[in-house]
């Protein structure tokens, strides 16, 4: 049984060049669930819409979506829990829900309820034991996993004493019991209190860290942005954007419209702003407007915002502004955040967006 965090040995290789650990993990096309009307509810819901996405070996990649977007249908679907009603889903080539792929898959459900009698030890033992596991590596096992997920020193303890941040880490040690080749969590952080939040992250990016494949699903954007490399933004059952997160956010970049936001001040001479303003019109967001920042003498300051589709765009508009005789106090990038993507897209696909930020 190979180390989670400890290098690899010269007897086990390392994860990533384990068959089918590398290249892709999990691939994703054109998927689609309908949940059928019943004497309960008559009409049917779409929801998956065609969804498609891929994430490969060592990556941690998250399913971010407010509310009814299909995160927790997608997982299901590649846990062979419920089936899809078309487009396909895959885990390391084989068909999601198969017992192969099964197999090699840790899951940690949004509330793993372990037995109050329990301690994390032989919990830890029980689920062993359902993984088909012999004694002496549920043992060693345990010893490095409770070290991984820092309840080593509280491994006899009954789990009823536990907080909900404790119990969480020992799911995530349960979901790596049998050395899975993929971590699928859902809602991994949900409920907790911010301690143990932090804690729970910072098992993840351990894992994350050693090369370990997370699939996560999650409505709290700012805990997608600390520990996930990849990223799936979904709403109404459709993948809005995909990616590496820093190309999802990043100093002024922002991936989805390859939009540059600049912010200006601008000092010049009272004469021509009228036709410097005509000039930059078609560059002014929609809901933007001058602001006068003060005047003096002949001239005036003022702060404007534009949006350039690259650098050329800038560098055109600096000119422009050079060429009319006025200075360029301040040149500022907007940096797009995570969540400026976020809520503009899922506000363009039409959804409703209640979802935490922190
Ligand atoms: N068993 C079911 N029968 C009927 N409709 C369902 C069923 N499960 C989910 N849905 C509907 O499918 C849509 C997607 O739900 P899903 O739970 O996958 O979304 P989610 O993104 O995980 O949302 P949440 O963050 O609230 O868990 C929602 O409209 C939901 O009401």
């Amino acid at each position: 049984m190979s180390s989670i965090i400890a290098e690899p040995t010269e007897d086990l290789p390392a994860s990533d060049e384990r068959q089918g650990t590398s290249g892709t993990i999990i691939s994703v096309n054109g998927l689609q669930k309908v949940y059928r009307g019943n004497w309960l509810r008559s009409s049917h819901v779409h929801a998956l819409s065609g969804v498609t996405l891929q994430a490969d070996a060592g990556q941690v990649f998250g399913l971010l979506g407010p509310n009814g977007a299909g995160k927790t249908t997608l997982i299901k679907i590649l846990l062979g829990v419920i089936r899809s009603s078309g487009g396909s889903a895959s885990l390391f080539g084989l068909p999601a829900g198969s017992a192969a792929a099964r197999r090699r898959v840790g899951y940690l459900p949004e509330s793993l309820r372990v037995d109050r009698h329990h301690t994390a030890r032989s919990a830890l033992k029980y689920y062993g034991r359902l993984s088909g596991l012999d004694g002496t590596t549920i043992g060693n096992r345990s010893d490095e996993l409770l070290k991984l997920v820092g309840l080593d020193g509280r491994d006899r303890e009954p789990v009823r004493r536990f907080s909900k941040g404790m119990l969480q880490r020992l799911g995530l040690a349960q979901a790596l019991m049998h050395d899975p080749d993929l971590l699928v969590l859902d809602e991994p952080t949900d409920g907790l209190d911010p301690v143990g939040r932090s804690e729970v992250r910072r098992v993840i990016e351990r894992l994350r860290d050693s090369g370990k494949t997370i699939f996560l699903n999650s409505h709290i954007l700012h805990e997608v942005e600390l520990v996930c490399t990849h990223l799936a933004i979904m709403a109404k059952g459709r993948v809005l954007a995909s990616g590496p997160i820093d190309n999802l956010s990043g100093p002024g970049l922002n991936a989805a419209t390859s939009e540059l936001t600049i912010h200006m001040e601008i000092d010049l001479e009272r004469s021509t702003l009228d036709e410097l303003q005509e000039q930059l019109q078609p560059m002014m967001p929609a809901d933007a407007a001058w602001q006068l920042v003060r005047s003096q003498g002949t001239k005036d300051l003022w702060r404007v915002q534009l949006n350039c589709d690259d650098q050329a765009d800038v560098d055109a508009s600096v000119d422009l502004v050079r060429g009319m005789g006025g200075s360029i106090v301040t040149l500022q990038p907007h940096r797009h955040t995570l969540e400026d993507t976020f809520m503009r897209l899922v506000q363009q696909a039409g959804a409703p967006v209640p979802i935490a930020s922190s």
